[in-house]
């Protein structure tokens, strides 16, 4: 079958609504379960375990998670370093069968896998819905890839030789994903790494590390060789520099803050003795993303896009539009809809559906609202600003006008329902205040000129452009996924170049 997006399910209609509902109140029953590390195919529990909250509701535990050591890491590393020597040599077809399957589990498993998110994330029944179709598309899409790959690359032919380039694993990788797209990046990045050939230890966020238990579980029911997917939940601090720097690790992808990544980075790249390799590391990280509007533009349809992508989600996504660059001719227009848009926006628990439900934990919480009172100071607040932690950690969408392209606001990530405009007298002027952050993630142009959107093209600089449309909700296949300069090595998730991070190129030549 050709690669195709799963289709999203509208969950509040029948029979849908019912069946969410249901899987909602079942996941409800399994709350406060403890689950184990996985390492060389076996399931290991840990006197430490760590507690997930519910973001909405402080006094809802979802779960606990085993928390690895340093000790759990080198018997992980070594347990991934003996998989490999196997792993390695089988085909790219038979490894892709695993994810294809993998993906057929997670559509029976749809609304069960939305249910724990919804809780364990604070998404909203949309964000859940589209969170676990992107699991189910890097499955399906990087199956196909690596079954391409497999095939390896044509060279140009050399009379009396015969020259072929074919594809290998690197060997052990680190993934650690975010935790704001707790199932599909994860899945993304762990299958990525194992259907090229590589043993992998995983390391997942823990903030949302009983999503990422039930990504094991499904792998498990897979029946995958010993070692191959290596499950360490664990505190960041302990262990997270231990296997970045560990001689036996050939590679890390990373996706999170551009902070952890730098620093992820740099240890990676610092020689370990013993080490037989320069490590590679895949880094995909934050974003300070804009829609820029044009005095031509469709004012309308402007403020829709701007008020969806700086909001959904309450505004926790890399490619989350938290900036607005408006032409003075259209500024008041667009911003008395944004304003009016925003209003109607209703704050409250993900699993009733409110469109907007918390941030994701306390630290969370402090800095969002931190910022807005920088904003206070910086700009003029037109809508929200205020904020409640008593039960879950509810930020009202809050909105900035005439904030300066310099203001801290403009500049830095918030990761929260913070949108910032800023006025502009001229397209020229837009583009410059566009490109003025250290990130170059995701960005969108409003206007009617051809000539301008044909500029955009070539001029905004970011790794995923959209003309006329929001800047988030990139689709696996259709959208190649990754940022420029601060946001990361574009690496491109989701795209025909993503396996190749994964893999070593090997030419043989052979005289006739
Ligand atoms: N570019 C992208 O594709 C993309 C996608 C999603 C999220 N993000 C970015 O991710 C950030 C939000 O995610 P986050 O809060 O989980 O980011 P984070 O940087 O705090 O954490 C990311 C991961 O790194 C781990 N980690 C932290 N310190 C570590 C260390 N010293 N060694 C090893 N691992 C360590 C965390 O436990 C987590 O698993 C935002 O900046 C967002 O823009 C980027
Ligand atoms: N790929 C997602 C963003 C992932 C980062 O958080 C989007 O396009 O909205």
């Amino acid at each position: 079958m050709p690669y195709r997006n799963e289709p999203p399910i509208d969950w509040t209609t029948a029979p849908y609504k019912e069946q969410l509902q249901t899987a909602l109140a079942e996941v409800k029953e399994q709350f406060g379960k403890t689950y184990p590390l996985y390492i060389d195919g076996k399931e290991i529990a840990t006197k430490d375990a760590l507690k997930s909250v519910n973001p909405a509701n402080h006094q809802e535990i979802v779960g606990y998670v085993s928390q690895a050591t340093r000790e759990h890491i080198d018997q992980a590393i070594a347990a991934a370093s003996r998989a490999f020597k196997t792993w390695r040599h089988t085909t790219f077809e038979e490894r892709a069968m695993y994810l294809m399957k993998a993906a057929q589990i997670m559509r029976k498993r749809k609304a069960e896998l939305m249910a724990w998110q919804i809780y364990e994330s604070g998404k909203n029944w949309a964000e859940a819905d589209g969170d676990v179709c992107e699991a189910i598309d890097f499955l399906e899409f990087y199956a196909r890839q690596a079954i391409k790959l497999g095939k390896g690359t044509e060279v140009t032919p050399y009379p009396g030789e015969d020259n072929r380039m074919f594809y290998l694993p690197l060997g052990v990788g680190v993934v650690i994903p975010p935790w704001n797209f707790p199932l599909a990046i994860l899945t993304g990045t762990a299958v990525a790494a194992i259907v090229t050939g590589n043993p992998i230890v995983l390391k997942p966020s823990p903030l949302s590390s009983v999503m990422a238990v039930k990504f094991v579980e499904i792998m498990q029911e897979l029946h995958l060789p010993a070692g191959v997917l290596n499950f360490v939940p664990g505190p960041p601090e302990e262990i997270g520099d231990y296997m970045v720097a560990h001689k036996d690790v050939r590679f890390i992808s990373f996706t999170g803050s551009k902070k952890t990544g730098l620093h992820i980075d740099e240890t990676a790249h610092k020689f370990a003795e013993g080490q037989r390799w320069i490590k590679r590391v895949v880094a995909e990280m934050g974003g300070k993303d804009s829609i820029v509007v044009d005095e031509t533009a469709d004012t309308e349809a402007a403020a829709v896009a701007i008020v969806a992508s700086a909001f959904g989600f309450q505004g926790q996504k890399c490619s989350a539009g938290s900036r607005a660059i408006i032409h003075e001719a259209v500024y008041d227009d667009v911003v008395n809809r944004v304003i009016e848009l925003t209003k109607k926006l209703e704050v409250g628990a993900p699993a009733d559906n409110a469109v907007v439900g918390p941030v994701i934990d306390e630290k969370a919480f402090a800095k969002v609202t931190s910022y807005i009172e920088i904003g206070k100071q910086e700009a003029k607040l037109v809508v929200g600003g205020t904020a409640d932690d008593s039960k879950g950690y509810f930020i009202q969408p809050t909105v900035f006008i005439d904030a300066a392209p310099n203001a801290r606001i403009m500049q830095e990530e918030i990761f929260g329902p913070v949108l910032s405009i800023c006025k502009v007298g001229s397209f020229e002027e837009a583009i410059d205040v566009f490109n003025n952050t250290e990130y170059g993630l995701t960005g969108s142009l409003f206007s009617r000129e051809r000539d301008r959107l044909e500029y955009a093209r070539y001029h905004m600089d970011c790794g995923n452009l959209y003309l006329n449309r929001k800047c988030t909700g990139s689709l696996v296949g259709i959208q190649p996924f990754g940022g420029f300069n601060m946001s990361g090595t574009d690496a491109k998730a989701g795209g025909p170049d993503y396996l190749l991070n994964f893999v070593q190129p090997k030419t043989v030549t052979e005289q006739l």
